[in-house]
């Protein structure tokens, strides 16, 4: 579904299918206790997926936070029992730069005192990266 609606925004919904034939997926679950007195609260250092796509769930502890293309680091807000669907390398090389892989991290409350769960889905492509034909020009920084 979010491949379809991300490619149907591209005017590429054509390669969805196959897109979506060719995917494989990756399920972790991620279990973060909350820091102890003077241990550093950086849970997950920052990094960029090499999926093509990664949808998250995280219990109510939030955490997430996510660098712009300004370089701010905003904070990721989970509305209750939502999903974050963020891009990987793979869409970014996909989109020829148009989506942004974005460095992200955790970073847990100084005085926290609960453990945050994440589930993340991790998609892969099991054949090599293809910029649709439609989106090789005009590549974007
Ligand atoms: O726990 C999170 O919210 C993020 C996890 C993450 O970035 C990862 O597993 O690659
Ligand atoms: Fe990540």
């Amino acid at each position: 579904m979010v491949v379809k609606m991300l490619f149907a925004s591209y005017g590429v919904e054509k390669y969805s299918e196959d897109h979506i034939e060719s995917s494989t997926y990756l399920l972790r679950y991620l279990k973060y206790r909350a820091p102890e007195m003077n241990e550093s609260n950086m849970a997950f250092p920052s990094h960029t997926d090499k999926s093509f796509l990664s949808i998250l769930y995280q219990n109510h502890v939030s955490g997430l936070e996510i660098k712009t293309r300004d370089g701010d680091w905003i904070d990721v807000k989970f509305p209750p029992k939502s999903f974050v669907v963020m891009a990987g390398d793979a869409c970014q090389a996909w989109s020829n730069n148009r989506v942004l892989s974005p460095n992200h991290r955790v970073t847990l409350e100084e005085n926290g005192k609960e453990t945050r769960y994440t589930i993340a889905l991790f998609t892969f492509l099991s054949k090599m990266v293809e910029v649709p034909q439609e989106l090789r020009a005009h590549e974007k920084f």
